[in-house]
C-alpha cells in the first residue's frame, strides 16, 4: 500500500458530472486503500448554494456503490468534504476560499500541500489560474499542483494561450494535464509488453512490423453533449489526445529509465517525427464521417444531424480514420492506421500490431501475418496469433491464438484510471500526464487535417451500429491492408 498523502484538494466544478461519476469514486478508492486517510480535505466549489451537509450527501451517493463500500465508510469519507459556493469569475470568492483552505490545512495537518483540480468548462481554466495567483492562494510550504482536465484548448493557438496563462501561475513541474487514457491499465502495460520482453522488443520496428492499427470505438452517440461536441468532433475529442498518446507509447524508443523526464523525452521524439501532410495529402490520408440513422436491435437510432442540439447542416465529424507515419529510423514507412467514432458497432479500444509475413514461405502462401492485439477495454489483455500446424499427418498450417485476459473481477477491483492519476498527482509523478510540447505538436498536426476538411463540405455517412464508412476500409485497401478487427453485430466478442 502506498504511504498516506496529506493535502487539501480544491475542486473547481464540485457539483459537475465528472466530479460525481469519476472523481469522488476515484478519491474513495484512494481512501479505501489508505492513500488518503485522516489528513486530507476536499473543498468542492460551484455556483449553486449548497451546504456542507448537502454536498456530503452528494459525495456519499456518488461512492456508496463502489466495490467494498459500506454505508459507514462512505459516510466517514464524506466528512472530509466541504462546500463553497463560488463563482470562478468573482475575485472576492477566492478570498473566502483561501481562508477556508488555510483553516482546513491547519485542522487536517496537511503542511501546505494543495491540489487545485479544474473540473469545469475549459473556458474558465485561465480565469481560475489567474485568480489563484492574484489572490495569493498558493501556499509557501508544501506542494502546489494544478490538475487540469481536457480539452486543453480548441486548436494550437487557443491551447498555446491557455498554456501561457496557466504557466504564469504554475511551473511546468506543478502542472498535471489529464489524459485519462494514460491512467488505463493496458496503456500502462504497453511499456512492459514492449520493453520487458526481448522477443517482442526485437521485432518492434519497421523490419518486422507491417502496420499498426489503433481503434477507439464507442457504441454511444453524442448523448446530451451536443453543445460541446458540435464544436469539437471526433478529431479534437479523441484523436488529438487519446489516440496520439497511444501512438506515442507504441512507437517511442526505449526510455533510459521510467522517470517522467525519460519517458517524456522519448514520447516527445515521436511527436517531433510525426510525418506532416500538405492539405491535399491530409484529405487523402484522413476520412471523416457522421453517423446516419439505423435500426439497431429493433430500435431506431437517430442520425447525428437529428440529435438534440445538432444542426441539420452540421459538418462535425463523429468518426475519423487516418493513416499516420512516424519518421524515426525505427518506424519510417510503417503505416499507423487509427479510427475512432461514436455509434460504432460496440465499445472497444484495441490496438493491433500486424507483423510482416515470412519472407521465404516454406509452406506456400499458407502462413498468415502474426498479429499482436492489445485489448485496452472493455476487456483487458492481449493476444498473439501465430501459425500452428493442423493436427495429424499434414504440413498444413492453421492460425492459432495465444490469448491472455485479466480476470474480469480482478480488473474491476483494480484502481480505475482517475484513481491512478489522482494518486500520481498527489505523489508528484508526472509520467502519466501530458507535457505542453506534446500538446503543441499534436494540435499542430490535427489543425492541418481540420483545415483541409474545411475546404470541402463532403461528409460521408455510416449507418449507426457499423464500423464507419466505406472510405475507412478503402484507406487501408489502397495499401493492400485491411482492418484486423471487423466486428459485425452478430459477432460481437473481442
Ligand atoms: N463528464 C465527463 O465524463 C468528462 C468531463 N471531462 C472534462 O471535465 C470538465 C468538467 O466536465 P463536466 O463535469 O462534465 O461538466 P459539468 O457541466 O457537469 O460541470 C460543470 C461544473 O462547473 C460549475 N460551474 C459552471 N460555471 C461556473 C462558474 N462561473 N463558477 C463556478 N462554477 C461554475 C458547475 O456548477 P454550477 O452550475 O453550480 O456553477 C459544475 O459544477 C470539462 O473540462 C470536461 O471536458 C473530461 C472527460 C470526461
Ligand atoms: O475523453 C473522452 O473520452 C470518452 C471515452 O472514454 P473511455 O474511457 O470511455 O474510452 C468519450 O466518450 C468522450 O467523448 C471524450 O470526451
Amino acid at each position: 500500500m502506498a504511504e498516506e498523502k496529506a493535502a487539501v484538494i480544491i475542486l473547481f466544478g464540485g457539483s459537475g458530472d465528472l466530479a460525481r461519476r469519476k472523481l469522488y469514486p476515484a478519491m474513495f478508492g484512494l481512501y479505501q486503500r489508505g492513500f488518503l486517510q485522516d489528513r486530507f480535505a476536499v473543498i468542492g466549489t460551484a455556483r449553486r448554494p449548497w451546504s456542507d451537509d448537502y454536498y456530503r450527501d452528494i459525495v456519499t451517493n456518488a461512492v456508496k456503490d463502489q466495490p467494498g463500500a459500506t454505508p459507514e465508510t462512505a459516510e466517514a469519507f464524506a466528512t472530509h468534504f466541504y462546500y463553497q459556493s463560488h463563482d470562478v469569475t468573482d475575485a472576492a470568492h477566492y478570498i473566502t476560499l483561501k481562508e477556508l483552505a488555510a483553516k482546513l490545512d491547519a485542522q487536517y495537518h496537511v503542511g501546505g500541500n494543495r491540489l487545485y483540480y479544474m473540473a469545469m468548462a475549459p473556458n474558465f481554466f485561465s480565469t481560475i489560474a489567474e485568480h489563484l495567483k492574484s489572490e495569493s492562494l498558493l501556499t509557501a510550504t508544501g506542494f502546489n499542483r494544478l490538475v487540469i482536465e481536457k480539452p486543453f484548448g480548441h486548436d494550437y493557438q487557443s491551447a498555446k494561450a491557455l498554456n501561457e496563462s496557466i504557466t504564469a501561475t504554475f511551473a511546468e513541474k506543478q502542472i498535471y494535464r489529464i489524459d485519462h487514457y494514460l491512467g488505463k491499465e493496458m496503456t500502462q502495460a504497453i511499456m512492459g509488453l514492449r520493453f520487458a520482453n526481448p522477443l517482442v522488443a526485437a521485432a518492434w520496428n519497421k523490419e518486422h512490423i507491417q502496420n499498426i492499427q489503433i481503434t477507439l470505438a464507442e457504441a454511444v452517440g453524442v448523448e446530451e453533449r451536443a453543445g460541446y461536441y458540435e464544436n469539437s468532433g471526433a478529431m479534437r475529442d479523441m484523436v488529438q489526445n487519446h489516440v496520439m498518446q497511444l501512438l506515442a507509447y507504441l512507437t517511442m524508443a526505449r526510455p533510459q529509465s521510467l522517470t517522467p523526464e525519460a519517458v517524456h523525452a522519448v514520447k516527445g521524439a515521436v511527436f517531433d517525427h510525426l510525418h506532416s501532410y500538405s492539405q491535399k495529402e491530409a484529405l487523402a490520408n484522413f476520412v471523416r464521417a457522421q453517423y446516419a440513422p439505423a435500426v439497431i436491435d429493433k430500435l431506431t437510432v437517430a442520425g447525428y444531424r437529428d440529435e438534440a442540439g445538432v444542426s441539420q447542416s452540421s459538418l462535425t465529424e463523429t468518426f475519423v480514420a487516418g493513416k499516420l507515419m512516424v519518421d524515426t529510423p525505427e518506424f519510417a514507412g510503417v503505416p499507423i492506421y487509427i479510427r475512432t467514432g461514436k455509434r460504432l458497432t460496440r465499445k472497444s479500444t484495441q490496438i493491433s500490431v500486424v507483423f510482416k509475413p515470412v519472407a521465404h514461405d516454406l509452406f506456400g502462401t499458407q502462413a498468415k501475418a502474426n498479429v499482436l492485439t492489445i485489448y485496452v477495454e472493455p476487456s483487458e489483455g492481449f493476444s498473439l496469433t501465430l501459425n500452428g500446424k493442423v493436427l495429424g499427418q499434414s504440413t498444413e498450417l492453421m492460425p492459432e491464438e495465444l490469448r491472455f485476459r485479466h480476470d474480469e473481477r480482478a480488473a474491476k477491483a483494480a484502481p480505475e484510471a482517475y484513481e491512478r492519476l489522482i494518486q500520481d498527482a498527489l505523489q508528484g509523478n508526472q509520467t502519466n500526464f501530458t507535457r505542453w510540447t506534446e500538446l503543441s505538436q499534436t494540435w499542430q498536426f490535427v489543425d492541418t487535417i481540420i483545415a483541409a476538411w474545411q475546404t470541402t463540405t463532403a461528409m460521408p455517412t455510416y449507418p449507426a451500429g457499423t464500423m464507419g464508412p466505406k472510405e475507412a476500409t478503402e484507406l487501408l485497401a489502397r495499401d493492400g491492408n485491411q482492418w484486423v478487427w471487423q466486428p459485425t453485430r452478430v459477432q460481437l466478442a473481442d
